[in-house]
């Protein structure tokens, strides 16, 4: 064979380097094993966009890592209209990114946990007492022995009195309002809670910090594990700028057996990228051991499809061999719904005075975070995400005592994802938003389903919203009446920011706006207007009994040899209120159970 062909052999090949396939790369080669991991993207550590937490917002427009993928929350064009975020014949933009690390490169940096029954679910479905939430701790260990992790000093934030007014509104509501006359040093002892570390934390109500994945104020993840992993001399061979296309297997036993994989080398050649637009150039490389794939919920999907994996129906209307079929592959999608109350000042916040945001000579807060390189209470603004702090909710229609109304608050113009939404959220620097997030949504109906044979081509994604997605057991009524409570908690912070009478201005509702009350009125805002971006679920772990389980307990695609999948794809039901953390988990449970069998 040719050089080149004898060299792309590995004992392991990873296929994307985000959340559940970078930690994985990482351990499998710090543990002397030779693995490819190959990532469509390249890396963009030394671009401000990726290191600057104040830059959350923007990254997502960064040419260089953007996969502007287009989904629809309802296939009914006339209601999927309704959300001024629509873009016609395209549906709404989910970002996603193209590079080293994955989205975690680009996503808001956001820490919390996951609830203990979110591990306890699977150990139950699966009757794999190795996922009982007493056991993944261990997981949780090893992901901190490399993902530093803190909140944005509530110094920078307590220097802003009309955002200490906003946030010790929503203090107030959770009943703990400080002191009016004390309200700086009051707040500045809320905000020492961490919502990770407090006993009883998956149910305790409360107003919290917001952790990021950071240190002293720059973006520090899984991109930097694994050129860690490099840099220290583990036999980590990272193939960047090459799209996987195919999953190869060989059939000639009695089960098919995963052994290598089809790819494209060249740069930004999926057509999600601004940039797309090549061919590529063919290549390939074979697996000892295991191919395993972690592209993430949308792409995992696609390449398992093209390569074989999936409905057999589908999979033949488009004319592909059926090498294993797999109904429930591309079913089950879940995502949160996200809502905002924003609200309009007069003026501007005097946190973001001087921040222009494109780290140009004159962005002063870009050379305040530059001169002070490693002291994130000098760094200023950019060192934080712009998400300063969350009332945490337990809402009257949750199922049980969890946590699943995450409202958190900051001066962001933030109402879900358009093109050049990052450029809209800071544009003005009037605009403070209660945002909410809701965890342990109910509707598993979303779907991922190819579009054509060509891999770089986006697939079709349709969630599925609310009452066009699960109904039973009123999964949607709930779902939007908790996201109703959501903006009432958030409307009632508001007012109590008057409470706090520290020299802020009066503001204005912008959204959903004074003339929107009425439950019913409130209900069909949710309904139009909501969005997510912690897709998951689509190839889900399940008892092998059950026929549209994807995967086993070991994160093996069930009826192959060879073959796992290690990404948010891989969960039963949506984690947590944030997800990028039970992704890590479950990417180091993959290395320990690949390891140590
Ligand atoms: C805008 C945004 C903000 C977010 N903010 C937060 C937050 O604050 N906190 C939080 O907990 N979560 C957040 N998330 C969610 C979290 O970042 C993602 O859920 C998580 O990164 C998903 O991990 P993954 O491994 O499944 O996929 P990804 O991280 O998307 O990684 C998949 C990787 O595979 C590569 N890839 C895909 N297909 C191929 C192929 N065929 N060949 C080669 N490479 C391929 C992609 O380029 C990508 O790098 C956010 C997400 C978004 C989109």
């Amino acid at each position: 064979a040719p050089v080149e062909e004898r060299d792309l052999v590995f004992d392991y090949i990873v296929v994307g380097s985000g959340a559940g396939g970078g930690p994985l790369a990482s351990r499998l080669a710090r543990a002397n094993n030779t693995v490819l991991l190959i990532e469509s993207g390249d890396d963009q550590g030394q671009n401000y966009n990726y290191s600057i937490p104040g830059f959350q917002a923007s990254v997502t427009q960064d040419k260089q890592i953007a996969w502007d993928i287009f989904v629809n929350h309802y296939q009914d064009q006339s209601r999927a209209q309704r959300d001024p975020k629509y873009v016609p014949g395209k549906g709404i933009l989910y970002p996603r990114a193209g590079t080293l690390g994955g989205c975690v490169s680009h996503n808001a940096l956001i820490w919390i946990t996951p609830h203990a029954s979110d591990w306890d679910n699977i150990a139950s479905i699966t009757g794999d007492s190795s996922w009982s939430s007493s056991n993944m701790q261990q997981y949780l260990n090893k992901v901190y022995e490399w993902q530093p992790t803190g909140p944005t000093d509530p110094a920078i934030l307590l220097k802003d009195n009309m955002l200490v007014q906003h946030l010790a509104g929503g203090a107030a509501v959770m009943g703990l309002g400080p002191d009016p006359l004390a309200a700086v040093t009051g707040l500045g002892q809320t905000l020492l809670v961490d919502p990770n570390n407090t006993p009883g934390r998956d149910s305790l109500e409360g107003f919290y910090q917001i952790p990021l994945i950071q240190r002293g104020g720059t973006r520090v993840s899984v991109r930097d594990f694994i050129v860690d992993t490099v840099n220290n001399g583990s036999p980590l061979t990272v193939r960047t700028n090459a799209h996987v296309t195919k999953i190869n297997f060989d059939t000639t036993g009695a089960t098919p057996k995963a052994i290598g994989v089809d790819f494209l080398d060249g740069p930004h050649l999926y057509r999600a990228s601004p940039l797309s637009g090549a061919a590529g150039t063919p290549n390939t490389a074979r697996a000892r051991k295991e191919v395993i794939i972690a592209g993430g919920s949308y792409n995992t999907v696609q390449t398992l499809k093209l390569s074989g994996i999936g409905p057999q129906a589908e999979l033949q209307s488009f004319g592909i061999n059926v090498i294993k079929d797999a109904p429930g592959l591309g079913n089950n999608m879940q995502d949160r719904y996200e809502i905002p109350v924003n609200a309009l000042h007069p003026n501007d916040f005097a946190i973001l005075d001087g921040c222009t945001f494109d780290a140009k000579p004159h962005d002063k807060c870009f050379t305040q975070w530059q001169n002070n390189p490693s002291v994130l209470g000098l760094r200023g603004a950019y060192g934080s995400d712009g998400l300063a702090a969350a009332m945490a909710v337990n809402s009257d229609y949750a199922d049980n005592s969890d946590i699943d109304l995450f409202i958190f608050g900051g001066p962001v113009n933030f109402t879900g994802y358009f093109p050049r939404w990052g450029d809209a959220a800071v544009a003005s620097h009037k605009v403070f938003s209660w945002y909410t997030l809701k965890a342990h949504t109910r509707n598993t109906a979303g779907t991922v389903e190819l579009r054509s044979t060509e891999p770089l081509d986006t697939p079709v994604i349709n969630f599925n919203y609310f009452d066009t997605g699960t109904t039973a057991n009123d999964a949607d009524v709930k779902d939007v009446k908790a996201l109703v409570q959501a903006i009432k908690m958030s409307r009632e912070a508001n007012q109590r920011y008057y409470n706090y009478p520290l020299a802020g201005t009066n503001w204005t509702e912008q959204r959903p706006g004074a003339d929107v009350t009425s439950d019913a009125d409130l209900e069909q805002f949710v309904k139009d207007q909501a969005w997510g971006h912690h897709a998951c679920c689509t190839a889900k772990i399940g008892s092998t009994s059950d026929p549209s389980a994807v995967l086993d307990s070991e994160f093996r695609v069930i009826g192959v040899d060879g073959l796992r999948v290690v990404d948010a794809s891989v969960f039963p039901r949506i984690p947590g209120v944030f997800i990028q953390s039970a992704i890590f988990m479950v990417s180091e449970k993959a290395a320990d159970v690949i390891l140590n069998g």
